[in-house]
């Protein structure tokens, strides 16, 4: 029963508590570290409502701690993909039909649970799970995720009252309704907060939703999965499973009732389900939504009126943050000749402070890279680049996989800029360095747009607003997320809706409206108060009927 239009007001971003040194969050925090470490977890995939051992399990080790064992999750095979369709399709109905105010508040008591009683769970278990600091933690797991929550459902509250226009006598209206069928959310191990928003921004708009999260993301994504059920989502609304990828996409995308995929994760991937959804496309009911946000070759480029520290900071966070594991992450720089010398001699100090080690020393800035198959991939990379005339490695190029999946920040200057880690995506802490000529400004703009196939961050750092101006405007097709006087990566809810383009994805900005249009399907109705009651329009008529 609806009696009355209910009104989610604009949320504000959740703070970011700063956990420094004596503070209460601080000292939370490593209490919950230690209580995972103490007690290994069983973790079960989640279907129905219902928790599902299969006794195949999969260990679950810190990527900075090799040795030790944080748990373990239960593997799922096709039963259990077809399993969570059929919850999924079951729960359809009745949750489709649950009043809006109804569903959000579940999602707004999840956004709640977090902020208060689960944060420092979640923080901890991506910390743990996915080798972040505390901070970096902290902007993921809680602040992101929340935000993701809150704003996605005032957006929504958005939508629901955008109406048509009615003319006398007509009640013109749209109804916004969910898809027909489920919808798969296939998630990353970067962010915890992708993994949350992928399969509750498509269940907040009445859809139901299979999600598999990336295997190395398990702990925290099981965790979620906890709350929202604890916050109320009834049985079958969202099915979390693990199954191996080209498993999930055999029984999902062959199905007739398959709906849309929500994917965040490599070009390649998505690009090969685009592939089998199209050869599929006859089996569907409807013709599915097909959103993901893929790779990233994100670039700096300093105008020589930037002031060097900018530059210099602007590099070391925005390329070595969580191990430039950021689809956003700084991985290719231009630097004038006016400045590269300095600008370089200043970054390599700048990381040489950097520590790097567990995620339980709150003194390091850098962790681990996520499992053995990253490391290798990354430092074949550096291997070869130390091999490779053209390159000079500047800073760092060491690593090690003895206690856990190290790789030091690696800073690459190379004459070549299409240098192939110029262009292809590392996803480490790998950044490469061009040096440009600072009178030939515009022309590098052109490299930069050329350079990659991807567009998804970018950075212009100047204080020149004619050189700002002109590559706000060169680079216009070079990123979905562009920064002016910033580190290309950090984007914000609310704030920065996120996406890219060209091989980067669909860009439909998670965490906006945009992307929220992606899940559902408008119905317009026209109401017609006094219908006509003769087909013959006037002029039809004859003179004794008027
Ligand atoms: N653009 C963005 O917003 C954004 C955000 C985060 C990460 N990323 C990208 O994600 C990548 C890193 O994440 P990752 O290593 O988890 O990516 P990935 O592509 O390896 O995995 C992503 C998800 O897809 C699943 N998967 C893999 N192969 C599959 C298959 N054949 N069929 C079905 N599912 C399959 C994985 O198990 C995982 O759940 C990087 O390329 C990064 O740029 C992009
Ligand atoms: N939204 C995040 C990146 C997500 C991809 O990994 C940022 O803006 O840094």
């Amino acid at each position: 029963m609806h009696n009355a239009y209910f009104h989610f007001a604009a949320p504000q971003n959740e703070p970011v508590l700063n956990y420094a040194p004596g503070s209460p969050e601080r000292a939370a925090l490593k209490k919950q570290l230690a209580a995972f470490k103490a007690a290994p977890a069983d973790i079960p995939m989640y279907i129905g409502g219902k928790e599902v051992r299969t006794g195949k399990t999969v260990d679950i080790r810190p990527p900075h701690e090799i040795k030790h064992k944080l748990g373990h999750f239960h593997m799922g095979d096709a039963s259990h993909v077809q399993t969570a369709i059929d919850a999924a399709l079951a729960a359809q109905a009745q949750w489709a039909a649950t009043p809006w105010e109804q569903r959000a508040a579940i999602f707004l008591r999840a956004a709640e649970l977090i902020a208060t009683k689960y944060r420092y769970h979640m923080n901890a278990a991506t910390m743990l799970g996915q080798s972040k600091n505390a901070y970096q933690a902290e902007i993921d797991s809680a602040c992101e995720l929340i935000d993701f929550l809150r704003f996605n459902v005032h957006y929504l509250g958005e939508i629901y009252k955008q109406q048509p226009y009615s003319p006398a006598g007509i009640h013109n209206r749209t109804e916004y309704r969910p898809l027909e069928g489920f919808v798969l959310a296939v998630t990353p191990f970067n962010f915890t907060a992708i993994g949350g928003n992928l399969p509750t921004a498509p269940a907040m708009c009445g859809n139901v939703v299979v999600w598999k999260p990336a295997n190395t993301q398990v702990f925290a994504a099981s965790m979620f999965m906890q709350i929202l059920l604890e916050a109320g989502l009834p049985d079958g609304v969202i099915n979390l499973v693990y199954a191996e990828g080209p498993v999930l996409g055999d029984v999902c995308f062959a199905h007739r009732h398959f709906a849309g995929i929500h994917f965040t994760g490599s070009t390649g991937v998505f690009q090969q389900m685009w592939k089998t959804i199209g050869g599929n496309i006859d089996k569907y009911r409807s013709y599915p939504r097909i959103v993901g946000e893929t790779g990233g070759k994100d670039f700096v480029v300093a105008h020589a009126s930037a002031p060097v520290d900018v530059v210099v900071t602007a590099l070391a966070r925005g390329a070595f943050e969580y191990q430039g594991q950021k689809c956003s992450a700084a991985s290719r720089a231009y630097l004038p000749d006016s400045m590269a010398d300095e600008v370089l001699e200043k970054l390599k100090a700048t990381l040489g402070t950097m520590k790097m080690g567990t995620v339980e020393d709150f003194g390091n800035f850098i962790n681990a890279v996520i499992d053995e198959r990253s490391f290798d991939k990354i430092s074949a990379y550096i291997a070869q680049a130390k091999k490779d005339p053209k390159v000079k490695i500047i800073a760092g190029g060491n690593y090690s996989k003895t206690d856990g999946y190290f790789i030091e920040p690696t800073v690459i200057h190379t004459t070549d800029p299409k240098y192939r880690t110029m262009c292809e995506e590392i996803f480490g802490p790998v950044l490469t360095v061009y040096t440009y000529k600072a009178d030939q400004f515009e022309e590098t703009l052109q490299l930069v747009d050329s350079t990659s196939d991807y567009a998804l961050t970018g950075s212009i750092l100047a204080t020149d607003r004619y050189a700002i101006e002109l590559a706000t405007r060169k680079l216009v097709n070079s990123a979905g997320n562009f920064y002016i006087n910033d580190k290309p990566t950090g984007a914000v809810v609310g704030q920065q809706p996120f996406g890219g383009a060209r091989a980067s994805g669909t860009n439909d900005k998670a965490g906006s409206m945009l992307n929220l249009y992606r899940w559902l399907n408008a119905r317009t109705i026209k109401e017609t108060m006094v219908p006509p009651v003769d087909y013959r329009y006037a002029f039809l008529r004859a003179d004794d009927d008027v």
